[in-house]
């Protein structure tokens, strides 16, 4: 059995190619103590016992198979652990649904019409509860819930005794009709707790999980640079799902929600889809892609002919958001991807000022957005990363995670090892 130490060894092979400290900040001895003090403290609250130390590990905890769920309002985001370490005997005894199920999980990247299970964003040599493995990301939308409830009864998930952590509205909603459907009770979890606790575990197993973008404006200059997130409190999450809930973190056990907002994800999708009658979210984005904000949104330029000095105001600025929608002749000449370009750039906008003002509030100068709005949109995170910083006069900075939108599953599977269960 391979110690944490060594695994957190294979991670900086694989992520590092520099291992000089004084170019690379994840070689430096502080940055790696307080990785490994993350992890090791991590791993002592979910076993309860101290943490590894090299030595074999013990395989308990609930039985297999290890899932996170969280059920949101727009999307279904699901977590699993595939074992790495499980010893022939455990294979052999293992039951015929289980292996089937990892078999169907593995060999697909996609299920049904909406499943998807996003490869790329994997995780191997992960450590929960003293077992090592992979974790898989699957996400599908929540109106397909079920779909995925006929599934579930069709590959005889109950008849594995297993628990079902889940969290989000949606953990809420369904309750019944999973119970109904399945016969599987749920481990219902608050969806902001596991989501703290996710972003801390995966931050904390990789290396490369947090970034920023300089130069988000400049296409050519532009470049997603590594963060160390070693010393991150207190840091504010935005996150970014059908609707907003921003966050403000002081400990990995310590955070309080500070606002929300409706205008989220959802509204972003809802209203693209009434203005250019796109079906789906990477439509939107695709569409926004190829359109023009300015043919839509009224600029200081279009009030005053140049700039608003005064107030150091420049004529690029927006004055106001589909502004020149009032206007019959303009309304004429919006193409759908100018409609979808200029709802992006406005929901966008309207997120980062309100994050920028909860940060002020709260006297935070690293602000986390999350969530899975976030997904394939490059124009909104540029947007943000300019936004956070040219409005706040370089105090604030914008950061990003990889996992976007899977940190409440993620936190929910954790949630897992704590509910007594024993193999
Ligand atoms: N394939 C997709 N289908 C639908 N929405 C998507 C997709 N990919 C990204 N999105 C965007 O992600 C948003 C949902 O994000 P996320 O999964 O983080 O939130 P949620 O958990 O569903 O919502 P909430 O937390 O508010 O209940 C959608 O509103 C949409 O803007
Ligand atoms: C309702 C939730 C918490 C569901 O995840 C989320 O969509 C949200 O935080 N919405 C914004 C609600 C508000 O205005 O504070």
């Amino acid at each position: 059995m391979q110690s944490l130490q060594t695994i957190q060894m294979d991670l900086s092979e694989k992520y590092c190619h520099n291992s000089d400290p004084l170019i690379n900040p994840y070689r430096r001895p502080s940055y790696v103590k307080r990785k490994k003090e993350l992890i090791a403290n991590m791993m002592a609250s979910l076993n309860g016992t101290t943490p590894p130390n090299g030595n074999a590990v013990v395989h308990t905890g609930p039985p297999m198979p290890w899932f996170g769920m969280d059920i949101g309002g727009s999307l279904v985001k699901l977590v699993y652990f595939e074992p790495t370490d499980s010893s022939p005997a455990e294979i052999d005894s293992e039951l015929e649904t289980l292996k089937k199920i990892r078999h169907y999980l593995k060999r697909n990247a996609s299920y049904g019409a909406t499943g998807k299970r996003d490869v790329y964003l994997q995780m191997d040599k992960c450590c929960i509860n003293g077992r090592y493995g992979t974790l898989h990301f699957i996400r599908f939308p929540t109106s397909e819930m079920p779909v995925f409830l006929k599934l579930a009864k069709s590959k005889d998930i109950a008849h594995m005794a297993s628990t079902v952590c889940a969290t989000g509205g949606g953990a809420f909603k369904f309750e019944a009709d999973i119970k109904r459907e399945v016969n599987l009770g749920l481990h219902k979890f608050d969806e902001l707790d596991s989501l703290i606790h996710g972003i801390h575990y995966i931050e904390a197993y990789n290396q490369h999980e947090c970034y920023y973008l300089s130069e988000p404006l400049d296409d050519d200059k532009c470049t997603k640079t590594p963060y160390d997130f070693s010393h991150p409190y207190p840091f504010l999450v935005v996150n970014i799902g059908s609707g907003v809930g921003i966050l403000a973190v002081y400990s990995p056990e310590k955070y309080k929600r500070v606002s929300g907002s409706s205008i989220g994800g959802g509204t972003f999708l809802g209203l693209c889809a009434l203005l250019t009658g796109c079906e789906t979210f990477e439509d939107a984005i695709q569409l926004a892609a190829n359109g023009d904000s300015t043919k839509i949104d009224k600029s200081v330029r279009d009030i005053y002919g140049g700039d608003y000095s005064k107030f150091k105001l420049s004529g690029d600025i927006i004055a106001s958001s589909f502004g020149h929608m009032c206007s019959a002749e303009k309304r004429a000449q919006a193409t759908p991807a100018d409609l979808a370009r200029a709802t992006l750039v406005t929901i966008t906008n309207n997120i980062g000022a309100i994050a920028r003002m909860c940060a002020k509030n709260e006297g935070i100068e690293r602000v986390v957005f999350a969530g899975n709005f976030l997904r394939v949109n490059e124009i909104s995170m540029k947007l943000l990363a300019f936004a956070m910083d040219f409005w706040s006069g370089g105090t604030l900075k914008a950061l990003f995670l990889e996992h976007e939108g899977y940190f409440g599953a993620v936190g929910c599977l954790l949630e897992l090892m704590k509910t007594g269960h024993s193999s």
